[in-house]
């Protein structure tokens, strides 16, 4: 059938939609990745967004069973310009319109994505409508994904230990990639998995050795209530944040965050360690960056920056041992260049360890 982006500024775009035609309201953003269609769809930090695809061409790998950022799709739609529904690798078992299928997830193809990503650069990351009736769209009932409260739909109830490695680290689930999980048990540490919303005395009951804060989605700042616990557990434990959590701990610490115009989403970011003056190509999926002047009198310095447009990709704290990054280390999709951070992590525990023993 025939389906309809609408965008907020009123430009309309036609193709065809996979899907039942109800209308779904979301923000739209674009991804720039070449494959990873897979764990962009799975991945929770994209709750709340319909993704337009740059690569023309998505779905002839189709859908397997081991690159899935969490149990289920989590974006609200896809827009492509070509969908295939083959499945052209010998790991798939489902085709990409038969898995958005059976979980009710619109996939509008036909679409001139390389205007809508201009329009989307031009104008920002937006309100969007899809829709079978593009002459009535009214964005007055929705709210924008800036102001909803997004983690706790993606974040869990219940505490869960995974491994058994030497350095227990609590990782508190803002809406956590699986990636980031089997990175740390990759490099053999024991993972408790904790809801968002733990208080600090929870967290210090389960002896943790590390902190490490996931990803997730939607606006930092509607996470005010978690601040304060998150300052404690900085304060108190290496810590380490990944995107959502880097944010999070720039504003633990007074820092403040805002929105980029359009996000970084894709796995070819560069990225500049300005310590060592190395470059990362990096797996980013935000909107949201740490404002830079926003850091002085926090402790935080600018240790990452982003080299396309030099906003803060990561920073260091001058007094604790906290570490946070705004792109992905764990990859997925994307280049794993920036992989050893979790090591870092680990040894600045270790080293937070003899620390303690010479006090
Ligand atoms: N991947 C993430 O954790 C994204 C963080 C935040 N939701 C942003 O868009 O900036």
């Amino acid at each position: 059938m025939k389906g309809y982006v609408v965008l907020e500024n009123g430009e309309v775009f036609e193709g065809t939609l996979h899907g039942s035609g109800e209308d779904v309201y979301g923000e739209i953003v674009f991804f720039t990745g070449m494959t990873g269609y897979q764990e962009v769809l799975s991945d929770p930090s994209f709750k709340g967004q319909m993704v337009v695809f740059t690569y023309p061409l998505i779905g002839n790998y189709g859908v397997n069973e081991v690159d899935f950022e969490s149990t289920k799709p989590q974006v609200d739609a896809l827009i492509v310009s070509e969908v295939s529904n083959e499945g052209f690798h010998y790991e798939s078992g489902s085709s990409l319109l038969t898995y958005c299928d059976n979980h009710s997830i619109p996939v509008l193809s036909g679409i001139d994505t390389r205007a809508i990503v201009k329009r989307i650069r031009e104008h920002g990351d937006m309100r969007a409508v899809l829709t079978t009736d593009p002459t009535n769209a009214t964005f007055d009932h929705y709210i924008p994904l800036d102001e909803q409260d997004v983690v706790p739909k993606v974040s869990r109830s219940t505490v869960q230990t995974f491994g058994s490695g030497e350095q227990h680290i609590v990782m508190v689930d803002f809406g956590y990639k699986k990636s980031i999980l089997e990175s740390l048990l990759h490099y053999g540490c024991k993972v408790t998995v904790v809801p968002y919303d733990t208080t600090f005395e929870v967290i210090e009951e389960l002896q943790p050795d590390g902190v490490l804060l996931s990803n997730g989605p939607g606006n930092p700042k509607q996470l005010q209530e978690q601040l304060p616990t998150i300052k404690n557990l900085a304060e108190t434990y290496p810590t380490m944040g990944i995107c959502l959590g880097h944010q999070l701990l720039a504003l633990a610490f007074g820092a403040n965050t805002e929105k980029l115009t359009f996000g970084h989403r894709g796995a070819n970011q560069p990225v500049i360690d300005k310590e060592t003056n190395q470059v990362y190509m990096t797996s980013q999926n935000h909107s949201y960056v740490v404002n830079e002047q926003s850091l002085e009198g926090t402790g935080f310095e600018a240790r990452y920056v982003n080299i396309n447009d030099q906003s803060i990709e990561g920073l260091a704290h001058t007094l604790h041992p906290v570490l946070t990054i705004q792109f992905h280390p764990e990859a997925h999709p994307g280049p794993s260049d920036s992989e050893q951070l979790f090591l870092t992590f680990i040894e600045m525990i270790r080293n937070k360890g003899r620390e303690k023993a010479y006090a």
